[in-house]
């Protein structure tokens, strides 16, 4: 209820408006607003703000700087940088992706090299692929970077390491000396974002901005090194785990209170013809589009649940020296960041398409959504580079099964039950046990077929490196299998643990099957090449998810409304609570900044002339067309 709080429409201003609007309320709400505990924004407002601000900056700052500063920093500098960094005091980015690289770190270009003599880092991008690009908060915010570059010591190379540059005047703002840093330009959303570019020449820093958790740099140049050098890639692991709640479950959850309250409002031709329009939530193709996604909002928030807890239980675990979780962690990740937002992303803009002509209205809500989810398939890890990290490692897996017996996510590799599947009736097909085992079958059988079908090539003397190359697309399909098997055995557990209503659990129930099921009917080739299901279990499956979309369409509405989300929150005008769809998009048009003059003078001018020559003609003064 706080006025400071309210969206303006976001479509109706500028990006710099947007940029500008972003960074007041950012910091109103956590620096006024919020509760602290220190430097943590706490209490239930915190969820809130979470759901509510649809733009805010310092995203960088806060979800990557900062834990960085934590993850990297000694304690010396922990208590240096971080209470700067938590209240605002400096404003840091995650400076890592250059102009020409991102994917491959091996390649990043910027490189630190050490003079002994006075005891510093020469930082330098020696040639235009090596300028950092896309950093968030970086082009007119940050007076920090946490720049990730080539450490060298005379003359030789040791990797990528983490450094504090600092690259504004902190009284002025403007850029220091050998600091070119700006702005990159207009991009697909995240338009209150100040993404940047920066261009750094000769610029020197103390020996001690090193962050030296995991390795430090003597005065004399010695190298020494601290720690698992794997745990340098962790900061990209922890947004990994956490961006999947925060830019995939939500924002998704919200593209479909839209999309279903929307459903259920548009009337739009017959089902029988003697009767009445019909919602379009009605017709079973809505329901199709529509349904699966809800389902997949739950899905993806209750495996994000346990990838969370076990991201907590592994960072307790490196606190004492144990990495031993990390590659399993990384591989899950990984894949679970790709795997969900491609489902998320496409699932946006299915249920975006479902609302016709004004799902394409910016006054929908759900462009800025599509939008937005589309970058989660990018950053933090392009998905097909994720997917292939989440293959290696199954890959790995599969060949250690024939020896142990594994345990973790991938137990399934070395479960030689018989897993055939005796459904009989479409209702045997909704049991979640057998979900369940058929995805792990999928899975299982996926992950073999890639590594046999490598290591015939191999056998016929083809190199690994181009084996892998070759095999790229069945791997990837491996990584989903492994993913989508985590999602729906996770889920089944975790709804089967949850202390709720009978009849709530029922519906969660019920969503896990149609999610499950939703995959199986979107990718039955899998199932039946790797003897999962029958060709006419197949049929069954397909009769099983139309069952569920009966079952579920009383409830759709009440479903999504369970997201809770306010109006303000979702800015839509078809996804409004009262449902008054055409009348908010009317006000909505009327306030556009096109509407605020009836005439639009910068464009009569060009068609006065011809109105002009029309009026005359139709008035009978004029010559006839020139036509
Ligand atoms: C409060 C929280 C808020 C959260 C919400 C956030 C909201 C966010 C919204 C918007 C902000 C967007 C923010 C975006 C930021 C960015 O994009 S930052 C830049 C991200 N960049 C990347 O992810 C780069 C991806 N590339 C890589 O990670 C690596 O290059 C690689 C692809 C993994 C390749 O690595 P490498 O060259 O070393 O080669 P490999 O041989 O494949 O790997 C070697 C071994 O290392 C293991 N490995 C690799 N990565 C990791 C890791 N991250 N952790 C642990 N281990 C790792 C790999 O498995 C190999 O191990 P093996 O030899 O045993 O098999
Ligand atoms: C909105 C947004 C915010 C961002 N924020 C930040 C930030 O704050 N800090 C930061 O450092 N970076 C940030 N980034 C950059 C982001 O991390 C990179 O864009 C991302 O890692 C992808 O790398 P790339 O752009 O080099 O793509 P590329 O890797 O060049 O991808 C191009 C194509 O090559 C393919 N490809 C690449 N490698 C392989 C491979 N080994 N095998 C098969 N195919 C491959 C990819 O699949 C893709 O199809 C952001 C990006 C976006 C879009």
């Amino acid at each position: 209820n706080d006025t400071s709080m309210q969206h303006r429409n976001l479509n109706h201003m500028t990006r710099e408006e947007r940029f500008s609007e972003a960074m007041r309320r950012t910091l109103y709400a956590l620096k006024v607003l919020l509760p602290r505990e220190g430097w943590t924004p706490v209490g239930p407002e915190m969820k809130y703000l979470a759901r509510a601000i649809k733009e805010f900056t310092f995203i960088i700052h806060a979800g990557v700087f900062i834990p960085c500063i934590m993850s990297y920093g000694t304690n010396e500098q922990i208590a240096k940088w971080f209470p700067l960094a938590a209240d605002f005091r400096i404003i840091g980015t995650y400076a890592q992706t250059e102009l020409g690289h991102g994917s491959f770190l091996r390649g990043l270009e910027t490189i630190a090299t050490y003079d002994r003599a006075n005891q510093e880092f020469i930082i330098n991008c020696p040639k235009i692929t090596a300028m950092k690009w896309w950093p968030g908060d970086m082009g007119k915010s940050a007076n920090h970077v946490l720049l990730m570059a080539e450490l060298v010591i005379d003359g030789k190379k040791y990797g990528m390491h983490g450094f504090m540059v600092q690259i504004r005047d902190l009284t002025t703002h403007e850029p220091l000396p050998g600091v070119t840093v700006g702005d990159i330009g207009a991009k697909l959303s995240f338009e209150s974002v100040d993404n940047g570019f920066l261009y750094l020449q000769n610029v020197r820093i103390p020996r001690e901005n090193l962050l030296s958790k995991l390795s430090e740099v003597h005065p004399d140049g010695t190298y020494i090194k601290k720690g698992n050098q794997r745990l340098m890639y962790g900061s990209m692991v922890r947004v990994r785990v956490n961006l999947i709640a925060h830019e995939i479950v939500m924002p998704l959850a919200k593209a479909c209170t839209i999309a279903v309250r929307y459903s259920a409002v548009r009337r739009q031709g017959l089902i029988n013809p003697s009767k009445e329009e019909v919602p379009v939530l009605d017709y079973v193709a809505q329901q199709h589009k529509l349904l699966p996604q809800v389902a997949t909002v739950f899905m993806a928030h209750f495996a994000a649940k346990q990838l969370v807890k076990m991201h907590h239980d592994y960072s307790l675990e490196v606190e004492k020296g144990n990495t031993s979780q990390l590659p399993e962690l990384h591989a899950l990740s990984a894949g679970m960041k790709a795997c969900l937002s491609e489902q998320g992303a496409a699932g946006a803009e299915i249920v975006r398409r479902a609302c016709g002509g004004h799902g394409y209205s910016c006054g929908s809500g759900l462009p800025f959504i599509v939008n937005r989810m589309l970058a989660t398939c990018t950053y933090e890890g392009e998905n097909t580079v994720m997917q292939l990290q989440c293959a290696r490692y199954l890959i790995k897996c599969a060949d250690q099964a024939k020896k142990d017996k594994l345990t973790g996510s991938v137990w399934y590799l070395s479960d030689f039950s018989n897993m055939s599947c005796t459904a009989q009736t479409f209702g045997d097909l909704q049991e979640p046990s057998v979900l369940v085992k058929l995805h792990e079958r999928r899975a299982k059988c996926a992950v073999q077929h890639a590594g046999k079908k490598m290591q015939n090539m191999v056998k016929n003397g083809t190199p690994a490196h181009d084996a892998w190359n070759m095999m790229a697309t069945l791997l990837i399909n491996a990584a989903r299998a492994h993913i989508m098997q985590y999602v729906v055995g996770t889920s089944v557990t975790y709804i089967s643990e949850l202390s709720c209503s009978a009849s709530l659990k029922k519906i969660l129930t019920q969503l896990c099957a149609l999610y499950a099921l939703h995959n199986i009917n979107s990718n039955c080739g899998d199932f039946v090449k790797f003897g999962c299901l029958t060709s006419a279990q197949c049929d069954l499956a397909q009769e099983a998810e139309f069952n569920l979309l009966k079952q579920l369409r009383p409830d759709a509405v009440g479903i999504v409304d369970s997201f809770d989300f306010t109006d303000d929150i979702l800015q839509s005008c078809l996804g409004a609570y009262d449902g008054n769809v055409y009348e908010r998009l009317f006000e909505w048009a009327k306030q556009a900044p096109m509407n605020k003059t009836e005439v639009h003078q910068d464009s009569y001018q060009y068609l006065q002339p011809y109105l002009h020559e029309g009026r005359d003609v139709l008035e009978g003064r004029g010559r006839n067309s020139k036509l």
